[in-house]
């Protein structure tokens, strides 16, 4: 595992250059109570300073534990936080689209994250900030995350590094321990995990990002994710007349 303190200063680094080079004021990074939006808000507040970032805690049916959370990490960091509760939209958008077409199960779940992204976006163009996506490199890797939804953002610092590395940031930077200590969760059901949906573990995704050897069952169901969630990590392929 690289040293996180080399770790955080490359990654501030690299976002005040981002934030210089788009002209924008800031950033905005929602607030979830759990571990990567907390390392977001932390590196965000080291380049930027505490006035040119905003959080924002986003519930949607979300259990009380993670207001708890996003607020206990917000006071502890020392940035403004927002809370926008999305729970009645979603009833609301749910009374819209099901008479049409019900949702199944997990595109119903994804209507949450493509809220909050909605959200995100018009903060950060009210205010003329950026949206910073909190995805790091296990969940790129195999696309454990939802399309246009948390996935849709300006600029992704922890993309680079696996949770181990997640982890040791936020004991550095003084996220509180709850928050780093709990199981990593979307939240978008009740008990949901993500080591528990993905029939992975972070240990054993950590390793194949790193590209150390994993047990061959990991690596081949790592790869198949990976397999099919690439169009997740590109731009939609675009028409091009004549090359066909
Ligand atoms: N080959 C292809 N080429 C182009 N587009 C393709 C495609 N295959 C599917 N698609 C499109 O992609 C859609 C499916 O992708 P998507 O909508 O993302 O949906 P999907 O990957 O099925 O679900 C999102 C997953 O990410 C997890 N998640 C979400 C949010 C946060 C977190 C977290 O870690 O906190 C985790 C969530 O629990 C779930 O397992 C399809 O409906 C289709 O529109
Ligand atoms: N309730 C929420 N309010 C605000 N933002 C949210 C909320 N839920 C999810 N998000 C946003 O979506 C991102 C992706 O969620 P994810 O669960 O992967 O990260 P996390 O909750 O920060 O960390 P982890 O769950 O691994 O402890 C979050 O980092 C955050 O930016
Ligand atoms: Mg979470």
């Amino acid at each position: 595992m690289r040293d996180a303190r080399k770790l955080i200063d490359a990654i501030e680094k690299w976002m005040s250059q981002i934030i210089s080079a788009s002209g924008a004021g800031g950033a905005v990074v929602g607030l979830s109570g759990g571990i990567d939006s907390a390392v977001a808000a932390a590196l965000l507040k080291g380049a930027l300073g505490t006035e040119r970032v905003i959080t924002v805690y986003m519930p949607c049916h979300s259990i009380p534990l993670d207001g708890e959370h996003a607020r206990l990490t917000a006071e502890a960091l020392g940035v403004k936080m927002l809370t926008v509760d999305l729970s009645e939209t979603f009833d609301v958008y749910r009374r819209t689209i099901d008479p049409v077409m019900e949702p199944s199960t997990l595109a119903a779940a994804n209507i949450k994250p493509r809220l909050r992204m909605i959200t995100a976006y018009s903060i950060a163009q009210t205010l003329g900030y950026l949206v910073c996506g909190t995805g790091n490199k296990d969940e790129l890797t195999v696309g454990y995350f939802t399309k246009y939804g948390d996935g849709g953002s300006d600029f992704m610092p922890l993309a680079d590094l696996t949770k181990a590395e997640v982890r040791a940031i936020a004991r550095e930077v003084g996220v509180p321990p709850p928050v780093v200590e709990k199981p990593p969760s979307a939240g978008l059901w009740e008990g949901q995990t993500d080591e528990q949906e993905m029939g992975l573990s972070y240990e054993v995704l950590d390793a194949y990002v790193s590209g150390q050897p994993v047990d061959e069952k990991s690596r081949r169901e790592i790869e198949r994710r990976r397999r099919i969630s690439e169009h997740k990590r590109k731009m939609p392929p675009i028409c091009v007349i004549g090359a066909v």
